[in-house]
């Protein structure tokens, strides 16, 4: 690639997961090769505005079903829906807008379709490339590519670069040459390859090189180039409106991540004995943060190494955590070589299952995403994701596996749902982990290994505390009915005040019963 002219007179650094001013490997590479870096964010009409919006995300004065029930175009036009994603990215642009003007620039904020918006922007402040980091997800990289072929058509580049995983795409392949699908021999050939440099931090001095707002107006278009006064379109003129963020505590922006990072960091060491359970403050609740990129993944990957290395009480736990983030890379491998793994199984075979369908399968999946399967653990979690759009990952695992293995439903409709309703939700992770609890995915829980939900349940909620959190009409039950309750004796269900079928659901399905016809159904595609 050439590199620029050094009187070129800027470049412009377009942010898309990775919403942080420090330890940005295209904000560096702009940095180095360009006198001047303006900043941009789009949101991109190809994803917003099919978000169907979170149900229990907050208050709303009218959602978009009723205004269109109402038949009032005005009405219909100003309906607002909530996202905890979107809110989460708006106020994490805001501090960095305002970081921006504190040091003389700000940022561009625009809402499009990057193909049109970027080269247009590009052309107004008339720099000669753009930055930006690597996506590895199909529809990202369509969009990438997109905007590279109009770029170049006004003799513009875009060069983008590995931020978003410590090793991608062919950096670790097995002894042939190939990508790995088993995830113990690629963490092991992941270790070996790591290097101190992998993960120094990329350094950003952005002190005197921010292009100040109204500076380049010179493009083609001719107008102010300056970003609105207040550097970003109000949230509600996205067709959006404020949710429970912060009433649940997550706080957004690279402070936030900053706070959560230091917050796990005095936890790290107890990661491994705590992880499991949802009613211990076990793991880091980093994921929204390096899901949209206001935390590095080399700033959390120093944080293990570096606790592995100098604390050798911590270092179990820590090296446990890293596992987890050497998962997250693997899933990004897997699907940067086998893209096909968004609309199929990993197992070619495993499509040919033949799922529940057609009005049963609409009921139980119904009674499934709200939380009426008489399973508490399950219906718990439920709860948990919708009031808070965040699950424990011993909890993805049981809940995935109960709406595929016990009401016998395609786990690409759990998949989708998740895809609406989690903070953290990222194609990559969360197609990977309902593929391994489906046993349709790489290095998947075996077909046959079936959790039981109130075994799980038992062993992982011992006192059903969290439990207890979720669905307070079961708060009274003792420790041994809680995980059970139409196993409980007449007179405990009187004692905790609870009428099952009335308060609280009966279970959806016989336990033992969906575990056979599961066998039968995985046997049956697994011979055809
Ligand atoms: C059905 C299912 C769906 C999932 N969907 C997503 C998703 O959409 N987005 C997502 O980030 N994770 C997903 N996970 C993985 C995991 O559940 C979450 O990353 C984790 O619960 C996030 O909480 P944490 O940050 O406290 O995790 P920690 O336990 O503190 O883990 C640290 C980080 O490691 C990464 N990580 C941990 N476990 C995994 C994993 N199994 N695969 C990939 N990365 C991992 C995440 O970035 C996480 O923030 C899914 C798992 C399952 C079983």
């Amino acid at each position: 690639m050439d590199i620029p002219p050094r009187d070129a007179p800027a470049a412009l650094v377009w942010l898309r997961r990775d919403l942080r001013l420090a330890d940005h490997a295209a904000l560096s590479a702009a940095l180095d090769d360009f006198p001047k870096v303006h900043l941009a964010f789009v949101f991109d009409r190809d994803i917003l505005d099919p978000l169907p919006g979170q149900e229990e995300a907050g208050p709303l004065a009218e959602t978009p079903a009723a205004a269109q029930a109402s038949g009032d175009p005005g009405r219909v036009a100003g309906a607002m829906r909530r996202d905890r994603r979107v809110e989460f990215i708006w106020r994490s642009l805001a501090e960095l807008d305002a970081r921006l003007r504190e040091l003389g620039g700000g940022l561009h904020v625009l809402h499009g379709r990057p193909a049109e918006a970027i080269p247009a922007l590009a052309a107004r402040l008339g720099v000669a490339a753009v930055y930006a980091n690597h996506d590895y997800e199909p529809a990202a990289v369509a969009r990438d590519e997109a905007v590279r072929a109009a770029l170049a058509r006004d003799g513009r580049e875009l060069r983008t670069f590995k931020d978003q995983a410590v090793f991608e795409r062919g950096e670790v392949l097995t002894g042939q040459g190939k990508p790995f699908s088993v995830f113990t021999p690629y963490r092991n050939a992941w270790m070996k390859r790591l290097v101190d440099a992998d993960l120094a931090e990329r350094p950003v001095r952005l002190g005197g090189r921010l292009a100040p707002p109204g500076s380049a107006g010179t493009g083609e278009g001719g107008r102010t180039a300056s970003p609105p006064a207040l550097g970003l379109l109000p949230l509600e003129s996205l067709g959006f409106s404020v949710t429970n963020l912060s009433e649940l505590g997550i706080e957004p922006g690279e402070s936030g991540a900053r706070r959560a990072l230091a917050d796990f960091a005095d936890r790290i060491g107890r990661y491994r004995d705590t992880r499991d359970y949802p009613a211990v403050r076990g793991p880091s609740y980093l994921s929204v943060h390096l899901r949209f990129g206001t935390l590095s993944i080399r700033a959390a990957a120093r944080l293990a190494l570096q606790t592995m290395r100098g604390d050798p009480a911590a270092a179990e736990g820590a090296s446990t955590w890293l596992n987890e983030l050497i998962w997250r890379d693997f899933y990004f491998h897997i699907l940067h070589h086998h893209p096909q793994v968004v609309d199929h199984a990993f197992r070619p075979e495993y499509d040919a299952i033949r799922w529940v369908d057609g009005a049963e399968g609409d009921a139980l999946f119904e009674a499934w995403r709200e939380g009426r399967t008489g399973y508490p653990i399950v219906d718990a979690a439920i709860m948990q994701i919708r009031r808070s759009g965040y699950m424990h990952n011993r909890l993805r695992m049981i809940v995935a596996s109960f709406l595929v293995k016990d009401l016998g439903i395609d786990w690409r409709r759990g998949e989708r749902w998740f895809a609406e309703q989690l903070n953290d939700y990222d194609l990559a992770a969360n197609n990977g982990g309902w593929q391994w609890a489906a046993s349709t995915g790489c290095d998947a829980q075996p077909w046959f290994r079936i959790f039981n939900p109130v075994t799980q349940s038992q062993k992982f909620d011992p006192q059903g505390k969290f439990i207890r959190r979720y669905l307070p009409q079961l708060a009274g039950l003792s420790e041994e009915a809680i995980h059970a309750p139409w196993m409980a004796s007449p007179a405990e269900l009187e004692r905790a005040g609870l009428r099952l079928g009335v308060d609280y659901p009966m279970p959806i399905v016989d336990h033992a019963v969906a575990r056979e016809t599961t066998l039968k159904r995985f046997a049956a595609a697994r011979s055809t």
